[in-house]
């Protein structure tokens, strides 16, 4: 086996959860680039409309909302979620290139539903973490800063980010908490993580 190589174990596949704009996509953007063979993204569906700079196929993929729902009828989804007024959901397709073609570490950036839904689900084997804000404040400047959303879409998002907060605080599907608050120090930890999850090692605090 060659150095780096996820050892007898399988990987797991890393679910990534928090509040709009406390930095997911920043730190998994990190991840990614940094480790390009350990790590791929599970690509969503998603129903609301792409931000300037977002891919087709590497962000999301765009769908319209009643192809969206026949999907979802037809079973083609492990988990989906109404988040702030769209449809989100993991393919079964997405997850299995990951973990099945690619051989990767699959990388799920998900809401709390959604996360709620593969911990019941069961059938992946998984390294929960949740990335929490230094304070309500920051979150709320990082997602104004980000200059990406609607007042209105700004104002669901902080309502949807207190419920997402509690539930970071107070459940079990994650078995690590990040607090981004530094970006270097929070990718440190996440990365080490992240590590945990594609050597498909035990999970100690
Ligand atoms: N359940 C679920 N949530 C998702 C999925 N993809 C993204 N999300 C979540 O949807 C929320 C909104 O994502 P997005 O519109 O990209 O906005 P952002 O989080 O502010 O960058 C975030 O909490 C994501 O974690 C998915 O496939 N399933
Ligand atoms: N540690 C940090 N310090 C300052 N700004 C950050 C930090 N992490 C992320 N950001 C910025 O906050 C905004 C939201 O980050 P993003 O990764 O889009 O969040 P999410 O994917 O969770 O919605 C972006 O503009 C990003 O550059």
């Amino acid at each position: 086996m060659k150095e780096g190589e996820a050892g007898s174990r399988r990987p797991k596949a890393l679910l990534v959860c928090g509040p709009s704009g406390v930095g997911k996509g920043t730190l998994i953007k990190r991840l990614l680039d940094e480790h390009p063979d350990k790590f791929g993204f599970s690509c969503s569906h998603t129903t609301r409309k792409p931000r300037e700079g977002e891919a087709e196929g590497t962000h999301y993929h765009f769908v319209e909302r009643d192809d969206m729902l026949k999907d979802i009828e037809d079973g083609k989804f492990l988990e989906f979620a109404h988040v702030s007024s769209n449809i989100y959901g993991t393919s079964f397709a997405s997850v299995k290139k990951v973990i099945e073609e690619q051989k990767k570490c699959c990388v799920l950036d998900i809401d709390m539903q959604g996360a709620e839904q593969v911990h019941e689900d069961g059938s992946i084997d998984k390294v929960g973490v949740f990335i929490m804000p230094p304070s309500f404040e920051v979150l709320e400047g990082r997602l104004r800063g980000r200059g990406t959303e609607s007042e209105k879409d700004i104002q669901i998002r902080l309502e949807t980010a207190k419920a997402e907060l509690e539930f970071g605080n107070s459940n079990s599907i994650f078995d690590f908490k990040v607090v981004n608050e530094s970006l270097e120090e929070a990718y440190a930890k996440f990365k080490e993580i992240a590590l945990i999850a594609y050597t498909g090692g035990a999970v100690s605090q």
